[in-house]
């Protein structure tokens, strides 16, 4: 690797203030680093923007306003835009083979194989076996999955340093997505690569992510790390409904009802901090229960929203 290659690679994606009107909706502003090495998952409602955020880092569409640097380039430097694409690897949400001029999937293979220095045909073939894709099938017969299938692996085959994954596993049956979540593990066995994914399964989130970026109507909502997030935000389980007299209680969300066989939940975003006070109480917890990824996110959305309510009254 030249000089040049290793100061740009710290970074596999950087948005700096990076905005876009869609329709009434404002995209960003975005500010956001994704480290070489990680996998990033991003997570949002149905219409958030995470498809045009895919779209602005393929430069597919342009940012109002911002900055957009992949691999530690921004695009528009001169001839950057091929050198940068050669080593990402990207799988839309749709992809569109019509004007290629490709009958079957081995006249795709031929067309896009050679754009691709690195291009590994062994493997390959190793994936279009594994996932059932023969080269004689024509294009305008396979099936959503299919062509989602067919998609990740013509982006995996030339065995780039980023994979960008609008939602990669939509429309695959269960055993397809189990063996492309074992292929993206081991996608980053390797030194030097890193995956910024979109889903709707949390599940996928659970397996594959490092941090979260979670975005809501265009806003970013944060960034978290995904273990920290599960280790902070648990179900705290006690007999006694807490008293404000007995002293404040950090990291309290919500205190549910004693309808669970009598025990109140509460809801922590700091569980170790919530349990200690609530021992020092003498009401000590008598369990404490992970929570679902998806209940976490629902609630840092809606305290973002009542935050910026807040912030308006005032
Ligand atoms: N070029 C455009 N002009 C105007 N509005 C647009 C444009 N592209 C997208 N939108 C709108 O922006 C919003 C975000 O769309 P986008 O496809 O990025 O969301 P998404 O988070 O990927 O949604 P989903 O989870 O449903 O796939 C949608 O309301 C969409 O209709």
């Amino acid at each position: 690797m030249n000089r040049e290659a290793e100061r740009y690679d710290d970074c596999a994606i950087r948005l700096s203030g990076v905005e876009k009107m869609l329709g009434d909706m404002r995209l960003g502003p975005l500010e956001l680093e994704v480290e070489t090495g990680t996998v990033v998952a991003l997570v949002g409602q149905n219409g958030s923007g995470k498809s045009t955020l895919f779209r602005l880092l393929m430069n597919l569409t342009k940012a109002d306003s911002g900055k957009v640097e992949l691999l530690g380039r921004p695009y528009g430097e001169d001839d950057t835009e091929a050198d940068i694409k050669r080593r990402i690897g990207y799988v839309p949400e749709e992809s569109n083979w019509e004007d290629l001029g490709c009958t079957t999937i081995g006249e795709l293979h031929d067309f896009v194989c050679r754009w691709y220095p690195t291009w590994n045909e062994t493997l390959y073939r190793s994936m279009t076996e594994e996932f059932e894709l023969s080269g004689k099938l024509k294009l305008k017969t396979l099936s959503k999955g299919m062509k989602r299938k067919l998609s990740y692996i013509l982006a995996a085959a030339y065995e780039p340093e980023l994979l960008l994954l609008d939602e990669a596993t939509s429309g695959l049956d269960p055993f397809a997505t189990k063996r492309m979540i074992e292929h993206l593990a081991k996608f980053m066995e390797r030194e030097g690569r890193s995956i910024f994914f979109s889903t709707h399964v949390m599940e996928e989130v659970r397996r594959l992510a490092d941090y979260i970026v979670y975005i809501n109507r265009g806003r970013l909502i944060g960034v978290y790390e995904k273990d920290q997030l599960l280790d902070d935000w648990k179900c705290v389980w006690v007999r006694e409904t807490p008293q404000p007299s007995s002293g404040p209680l950090p990291g309290v969300v919500s205190v549910g009802n004693g309808e669970h066989g009598g025990l109140i939940p509460i809801i922590s975003r700091s569980s170790s901090a919530t349990e200690a006070a609530l021992a020092s109480q003498g009401n000590a917890p008598v369990r404490t229960t992970a929570m679902d990824l998806e209940d976490i996110l629902e609630l840092l959305a809606q305290e973002k929203i009542e935050k910026k309510a807040e912030n308006k009254e005032r």
